[in-house]
């Protein structure tokens, strides 16, 4: 079998506050491969309140929001995706993504910042989603606490521990 390394590596990243991103540059200086942001034609408010509300609505409705950015999955054999814990679940955005098909055959591989309450159902909701795919354990660390307007954490030791995390949990998979 060949090594994860000497696959095409895409890695797609939901990140309102930066939080996300961080992580998802961690992998990407380690693997190279593409990294793209998930953008949506229609952004969320900037407003917490509203975007809570938001979220809240839309998984109820099942809602699923129209992605701006265009993958060819055809392109990649390992897709990292990450994304924040959004009311202890998986963010719409990202239902949106996993449901195009061509995931079949793929490695997917689930990063999460969350404000510390954890991932929730998100990876488990992932799984659900791809059940043609092999998907491998994924990383989680605290990040924000936006309701307590605490934005972007990941600078000083906080940013070393993660880039450290996020080394040995690569080389783990084989990368
Ligand atoms: C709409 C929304 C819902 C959230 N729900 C949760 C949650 O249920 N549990 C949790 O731990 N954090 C929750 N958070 C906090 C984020 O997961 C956390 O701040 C994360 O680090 C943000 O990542 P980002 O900077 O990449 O956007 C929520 C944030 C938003 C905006």
């Amino acid at each position: 079998q060949d090594k994860e390394k000497d696959k095409n590596v895409l890695i797609v990243y939901l990140s309102r506050t930066n939080n996300t991103k961080f992580i998802a540059e961690s992998i990407h200086k380690r693997v190279g491969g593409t990294i793209l942001p998930l953008e949506l034609k229609t952004p969320y408010p900037e407003d917490y309140k509203a975007i809570v509300d938001q979220v809240t609505q839309e998984n109820e409705s099942g809602f699923l929001p129209e992605l701006k950015t265009k993958i060819n999955l055809a392109d990649y054999d390992v897709i990292f995706v990450g994304f924040p814990t959004w009311g202890m679940r998986l963010p719409p955005p990202i239902k949106s993504f996993l449901h195009a098909d061509g995931f079949r055959g793929k490695t997917i591989i689930p990063l999460n910042s969350n404000a510390g309450y954890g991932i929730g159902s998100s990876f488990d909701q992932l799984k659900a989603l791809v059940p043609n795919s092999s998907v491998l354990d994924g990383y989680s660390t605290k990040g924000g606490v936006e309701r307590d307007t605490i934005l972007n954490v990941m600078e000083g030791e906080k940013a070393k521990q993660v880039e450290a995390d996020v080394l040995n949990w690569l080389e783990r998979l084989g990368f």
